[in-house]
């Protein structure tokens, strides 16, 4: 055997090894049950083609008057009895295969899911985690049944022919040989199609999620407004177009060869049956055998061709599935977050301060690192304002302090532990975060709100108390349902909302949770002035005995805060209070006047 046919059986045998173990397990008795039919019904054939013999034999007496006419209609009264076992059974074995096909894909889809909750957030931000995904995905359920169909099929057709086998050895050896050695060149062509169709497959996947962004800016309610203010449609369907048929440039080339391919050795097979016809005739003659040996080894002859034939799709389609289940296996191999569990419990409540020591961080894939060597403390209870401009880092620096990156350098500990070195679940309990691209929760009110703490989602008043913290209980009392109110378009009966009430509500979720380290991402940028004023008059309530991380660019507010530490293109160039850094006239006081002149210009323009 040469390398890339044991390549491509290793890569057979380890999926089987896969996928065999995963079904065992989810339901080993319909499984049993299954191949236990699919061995009776595969051996029905066999049995079939005796009869024939018998009967055609039996027909040829009695038309000669040797035999009463009654004989053969009892051997077709058998095959007869016969096939309507054979439908019987396959009847069962379906509703078998329903059962457990819907456990299977389930399976498979909740692995994946789970998976893909557990690893680190910095995947989400790589294009090769989403081909991965994509092609992981791709009607992975469809695809892992089809594979145990496959199976099934290959073991039904191997004891069919095995049975035609035993019939065969009475009348010839070589015969048998032939039509083995026959079977091997439409096997490696089959297995050749499959292998083109998978490698399309592999290099397309990339400009198949291209194809379905495109369509979804083209017919979802994101892009619609922009699409048609700036007339974009026209240009996004040209690209969507020359995408689509590129790939389908692509697929006609690979299906025109396998076409010709498969017509080739669909000539050869013609011939080889023809071949294998006229020597089944020739020893009948020379051996002077019944015209019911012809009929029924004639019969054998065409029904093994096509079973070999069978066997041959089959193993090629199981090689191309083969190839894209390793595709959900490899992302199933994917390392998860570090979860920490046999590290201490996080105490609850930073009771001194968090240290921060040479932090760095850079993206991968990127050559620029877009934290650089920060260094900064933040004493308990204190509310830390972070500032900077666009693409400072300060996004990157709440998720490296709240562990949602953890593969920076230097150190962050809190009190004396290293942030390394705590139980991610127990920590994760005590963080209030609102990001700035907060989730849209296409469900109820009070879920919105209630999704901050799932352990307390039924305490209405609580869920009520933080929405009247974060000023959502005013325009939730509007709501037809009030906190039953379904939201987010899109869903029947469900009510959409304006950004500053997502936002409320999103701020109703970091005051349900009442975690002791509250991150707050620009948590105020869709709000009213009112309420934003009202926010921050309130903030105590929301900080108080807490340590915060806020976010702004509204330098305004972060006079609130206890310390402020100002980045620049990844740097930590300032820190200290608003006043300390207003002396230093420095950074932060260039924005902050910068800012603040718009405001004077604004009043003096109104004087006019
Ligand atoms: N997923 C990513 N992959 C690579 N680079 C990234 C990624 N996310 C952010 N960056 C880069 O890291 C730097 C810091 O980004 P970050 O989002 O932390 O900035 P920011 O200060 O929060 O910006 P903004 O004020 O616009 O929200 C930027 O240069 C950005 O281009």
């Amino acid at each position: 055997m040469n390398g890339a046919s044991s390549g491509k059986l290793n890569l057979i045998i380890s999926v089987i090894g896969k996928i065999l173990p995963l079904l065992i397990r989810i339901a080993p008795f319909l499984l049993a049950a299954i191949v236990l039919i699919k061995i009776i019904v595969a051996f029905i054939p066999a049995g079939q083609a005796f009869l024939l013999l018998k009967s055609t034999d039996s027909a040829a007496a009695a038309l000669t008057g040797s035999a009463p006419w009654i004989d053969p209609v009892k051997w077709l009264l058998l095959i007869a009895v016969l096939s309507a076992v054979r439908i019987g059974l396959e009847a069962v074995s379906e509703y078998m295969s329903v059962l457990l096909k819907q456990r299977f894909e389930y399976r498979l889809e909740e692995m994946l899911a789970h998976k893909a909750a557990n690893i680190p957030l910095i995947l989400f931000d790589q294009a090769d985690y989403y081909d991965t995904l994509q092609r992981a995905k791709s009607n992975i359920s469809v695809r892992g049944f089809r594979l145990l169909e496959l199976i099934l099929t290959i073991v039904e057709c191997l004891f069919t022919l095995a049975g035609y086998i035993v019939l065969l050895t009475q009348f010839s050896w070589l015969l048998i040989i032939a039509l083995i050695a026959g079977t091997i060149p439409t096997l490696l062509v089959h297995l050749k199609i499959g292998e083109w169709n998978f490698w399309l497959q592999r290099y397309q996947t990339p400009y198949v999620r291209r194809l379905v962004y495109l369509f979804e800016l083209l017919t979802q309610r994101f892009a619609a407004k922009e699409l048609r203010i700036y007339r974009l449609a026209p240009a996004f369907l040209k690209e969507w177009g020359d995408y689509y048929w590129k790939n389908a440039r692509e697929q006609r080339k690979v299906d025109k060869k396998s076409i010709s391919t498969r017509s080739g050795i669909d000539g050869w097979n013609t011939v080889t049956l023809l071949a294998y016809s006229v020597y089944v005739l020739w020893v009948c003659f020379s051996r002077k055998l019944s015209l019911g040996t012809f009929v029924a080894v004639s019969q054998i002859l065409s029904s093994t061709q096509a079973q070999m034939k069978n066997v041959a799709y089959s193993l090629s389609q199981f090689y191309e599935e083969s190839m894209i289940i390793q595709e959900f296996f490899t992302f199933m191999d994917t390392e998860e977050e570090h979860k920490n569990e046999d590290k201490p419990a996080f105490t609850g409540k930073v009771q001194e301060g968090i240290s921060v020591n040479n932090l760095s961080f850079t993206y991968p894939g990127s050559t620029k690192p877009a934290l650089n060597n920060i260094s900064f403390r933040i004493n308990k209870n204190e509310t830390v304002a972070i500032v900077g401009e666009n693409g400072a880092g300060k996004s990157t620096l709440i998720h490296c302090l709240i562990g949602l990156h953890q593969s920076y350098e230097g150190s962050i500990t809190y009190d004396h532990t290293d942030l390394k070195d705590i139980n991610v679940a127990s920590f994760r309990n005590h963080v209030s975060a609102v990001f700035q691209d907060y989730v849209h929760y296409h469900g109820s009110v009070k879920e919105n709100i209630g999704f901050g703490n799932v352990e307390r989602i039924d305490n209405l008043a609580a869920i009520e108390a933080a929405a009247g913290l974060s000023g959502a209980a005013e325009f939730i009392d509007r709501l037809p349902n009030s906190y039953n109110t379904q939201v987010g378009a899109g869903f029947q009966n469900a009510q959409e909302l304006s950004i500053g009430q997502w936002q409320k509500l999103a701020l109703g979720r970091a005051y349900f949770n009442d975690g002791s380290i509250v991150v707050l991402d620009e948590p105020t940028a869709s709000l009213d002035p009112t309420t934003e004023s009202e926010l921050y008059r309130q903030f105590h309530q929301l900080s108080e005995g807490k340590v915060t991380f806020l976010v702004s660019h509204r330098l305004g507010s972060c006079r609130i805060a206890d310390r402020i530490v100002v980045l620049k293109q990844g740097e930590l160039v300032e820190q200290g209070t608003h006043d300390e850094l207003m002396k230093l006239g420095g950074e932060y006081k260039q924005m902050y006047e910068s800012q603040a002149e718009w405001y004077l210009q604004e009043a003096s323009y109104k004087g006019a």
